[in-house]
């Protein structure tokens, strides 16, 4: 069997916003590839409940995911699973390498490999994640209504975490390894001046503690040396995101953090022809529904480029 290696487009990373990007790709009669990289179905697949996806009042990630590949599926979006290793956007078609030692040509591309929440891989993280271990504050903050929740992290997220959280919880404390923030005074004001938010200074968390769900957590002073507990019901992880663009460097333009930097009010990148959609460019909102709404902007924005280009 002869397996074809051309596309008009490939979208590479299956979250949100690729399998949107693939829906309407797909709906557009684009003959398009989906190469869904390591983790199909992305970051939603590691968590619980999800409640502000518009349509769903309760769902759970991992289904939710599930739901969209179905549906791009059923308008015959062509899925590898395989994870690109390099691409050439120098030359025209574009070049995509994958780990299994493929090789594909597209006339256009979607770049939808989104972010990696950094974690501290302390024990008790991985065991308890949606169970009381977040790394989204926005996401899971309304699970804990009037309960005690702690926020690592000392930058802008962390403060905006803290701050955000004290719409639901009872008690917020901020742990830091520093005796400053790092985050803008704007924000740090905002965050030491709520009288729910409780800061632990020069103090890193050694371990989440619980049975079926966070219980507490355990703590060390890196001044002191001391080693003392904290009751929570909720540990939320705010030390920054990573997109996944190490495959991108040099190839397109990225910003310092390693964002994809895309033109205004559209999902275009320094490369002409190659889209960038969810996370990967976006380090302010951060949510499925943005993702998936900027997955179908960049089919849109793909669909007409290659119309005009004669490619389609
Ligand atoms: C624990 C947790 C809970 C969350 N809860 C919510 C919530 O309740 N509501 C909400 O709106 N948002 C939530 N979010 C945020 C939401 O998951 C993200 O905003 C959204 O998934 C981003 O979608 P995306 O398509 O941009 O990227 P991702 O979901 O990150 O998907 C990226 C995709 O790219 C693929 N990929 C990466 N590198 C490569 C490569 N080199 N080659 C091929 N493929 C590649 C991966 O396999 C993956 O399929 C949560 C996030 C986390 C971590």
């Amino acid at each position: 069997m002869t397996i074809k290696t051309h596309f008009s487009l490939i979208i590479i990373g299956s979250g949100p916003a690729g399998y949107t990007a693939g829906i309407y790709a797909r709906r557009a009669m684009i003959d398009t590839l989906m190469i869904e990289g390591m983790q199909p179905g992305g970051q939603l697949t590691i968590t619980t409940e999800v409640e502000n996806f518009p349509g769903f009042i309760s769902i759970q990630g991992p289904e939710l995911m599930v739901k969209m590949r179905e549906h791009a599926e059923k308008f015959g979006l062509a899925i590898d699973a395989d994870h690109v290793e390099e691409v050439d956007l120098k030359t025209h078609p574009f070049k995509v390498k994958t780990m299994l030692g493929k090789e594909f040509t597209a006339n256009a591309l979607i770049i939808a490999t989104g972010a990696s929440a950094k974690w501290l891989g302390i024990p008790g993280e991985k065991e308890f994640m949606g169970k009381g271990v977040s790394g989204c504050a926005t996401c899971d903050g309304f699970f804990f209504k009037d309960k005690v929740v702690m926020v690592v992290g000392g930058g802008d997220t962390a403060m905006e975490d803290a701050t955000y959280l004290t719409n639901h919880a009872k008690k917020v404390y901020v742990v830091h390894r520093r005796d400053k923030l790092r985050a803008s005074k704007a924000m740090q004001e905002r965050a030491l001046n709520n009288p729910k938010i409780e800061f632990i200074w020069n103090t890193v968390p050694v371990e989440v503690l619980g049975n079926n769900a966070v219980e507490g957590v355990k703590l060390k002073n890196v001044k002191t040396g001391e080693i003392f507990e904290k009751k929570i019901d909720g540990f939320f992880v705010a030390i920054g995101h990573k997109p996944n663009t190490e495959f991108l460097k040099g190839q397109l333009e990225l910003d310092e953090s390693g964002y994809i930097i895309t033109k205004p009010d559209s999902t275009y990148t320094s490369v002409e022809g190659v889209f960038a959609a969810g996370d990967v460019r976006d380090k302010v909102y951060r949510q499925a529904i943005t993702a998936a709404g900027s997955g179908c902007m960049a089919a849109i924005d793909a669909e007409r480029w290659l119309e005009e280009k004669n490619l389609k």
